[in-house]
């Protein structure tokens, strides 16, 4: 079989930069040589060149090459609800994404929104994304299809609830059972499709649809599993009241059996120390969705806590709760927001966004020896970012700080001030500013 040799500034980052300090590769005349669609070696271009000097080179310098993005927490039926903004978790559910989720009943709409949706997820460079499907068998079907024909690799699966949502929404544990049944056998492992049990959240499934869902995941021992979690306050105070004997959210899950490494939860802004040993333990992961958790007003991600459990985290764009496909622009927000918290918040680089972004969310599907980087026996999932035609492209020069250099670097002495402001309230005794030398307790 032909190789190809692609050339480009390449950058991937196969350990965690969490537990890795030099995580990141870089290669600014980088080389992938790829054959049949897989990765066979990685690094300088010059030198696989020399190894491999009649492979034919496909030149994509002037752009970034990165591993296809991965995002592990995206709805199908709300790519046309995006940017419904202003409203607490609750009511933007009642109000805009469950009547649009309802529509998807009609096939002919949701072929429409699948495509709008795969166009959305392609558009921003995403390759792999576990996806929230639809309550309605048959758009998940017609979802799985299109996603064949553009080549997504989809781990998705049907939402399953049986309360609280709206009555066209709901189903029964075993109608549930039985439609999730045949969509494994359609689709889980044929081409890149993989199935995903979802019950929506614990406040819309009764333990009868969790027992239907375990069901499934016992019988089918590689289908994932993902849900929420402990995103809003007032839908926490929900839960609780639903389930009294559980001991907290997770436990929902976790008295059904759903707790697992193949497990992925969204959100998690709230959860008690021991949900996070429960999930670091279990090896599920959580997918934390800033711009959503803005949007919704929902909290900050208590990133530093679950680093500290050792519980696994990646990126979701949680769209339509989040603001767009892109996981650059959930990157950013991720930054903004630790950085918005203080002590409290874990610093993020470059590379630990790049890694979110990309390997940890290959991590967190299980599929980290298929794709996430640019090691060798890995798919060949990319992104080429280039900047459009004429745009000035200057490689930022600015030297990072070392990690724990003081920053900002001690004042000069300050300079003896002329005039010293009266030191009674807003300058009230009449003479304003006091003269040199006079101090402000004599006004
Ligand atoms: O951000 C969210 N989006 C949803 O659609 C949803 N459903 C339950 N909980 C949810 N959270
Ligand atoms: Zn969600």
């Amino acid at each position: 079989m032909t190789s190809v040799l692609y050339r480009a500034t390449l950058l991937h980052t196969p350990e965690s930069p969490f537990t890795h300090p030099d995580a990141l590769r870089a290669h600014e005349d980088g080389g992938l040589l790829v054959s049949g669609g897989v990765i066979q070696a990685s690094g300088d271009f010059a030198a696989l060149r020399a190894a491999h000097p009649a492979a034919p080179v496909t030149d994509l310098r002037g752009g970034l090459l990165l591993p296809g993005f991965i995002d592990t927490h995206v709805h199908l039926p709300q790519v046309r609800v995006i940017g419904g903004l202003g409203l607490p978790l609750l009511a933007w559910l009642e109000g805009c994404a469950l009547p649009e989720e309802a529509r998807l009943a009609d096939d002919t709409y949701a072929r429409a929104v699948a495509r709008d949706f795969l166009d959305g997820l392609l558009g921003a460079g995403t390759t792999t994304a576990l996806v929230f499907g639809s309550h309605f068998a048959s758009a998940v079907d017609l979802f799985f299809e299109e996603a064949a024909q553009v080549g997504l690799r989809a781990v998705a699966g049907q939402v399953v609830s049986d309360r609280l949502l709206r009555d066209e929404l709901h189903t029964t544990p075993e109608r549930a059972y039985a439609e999730g049944r045949a969509l494994i056998e359609r689709w889980h492992g044929v081409g890149r499709a993989l199935y995903t049990v979802t019950p929506r959240f614990s406040l819309s499934a009764s333990e009868g649809i969790l027992d239907a869902c375990a069901a499934l995941m016992t019988e089918f021992p590689d289908v994932r599993f993902t849900s929420h979690i402990n995103e809003n306050v007032r839908e926490v105070e929900v839960v609780r009241g639903l389930f009294p004997g559980a001991r907290d959210y997770l436990d929902t899950y976790e008295r059904a059996g759903l707790v697992n490494a193949r497990g992925v939860l969204a959100h998690n802004i709230h959860p008690s120390d021991r949900e996070l040993g429960v999930l670091a333990e279990r090896g599920c992961a959580v997918s934390h969705c800033p711009c959503s958790n803005s949007a919704l007003g929902s909290g900050f991600f208590p990133l530093r806590r679950h680093l500290q459990a050792g519980v696994p985290v990646a990126l979701g764009s949680d769209v339509g709760g989040g603001t767009g496909f892109s996981l650059l622009k959930e990157g950013l927000q991720a930054h903004f927001m630790q950085n918005l918290m203080g002590e409290a918040g874990a610093p993020l680089t470059p590379a630990h966004l790049l890694y979110l972004a990309t390997r940890a969310g290959a991590q967190a599907l299980g599929l980290e020896a298929q794709v996430g980087s640019f090691l060798p026996g890995q798919q060949f999932d990319a992104v080429h970012l280039s900047p459009l035609p004429g745009t000035p492209w200057t490689p930022c020069s600015a030297t990072r700080p070392a990690r724990n250099a003081p920053w900002p670097p001690p004042l000069p002495p300050a300079p003896r001030p002329i005039l010293r402001a009266c030191g009674s309230a807003a300058g009230r005794c009449g003479r304003g500013l006091n003269g040199p030398g006079r101090p402000p307790s004599r006004c």
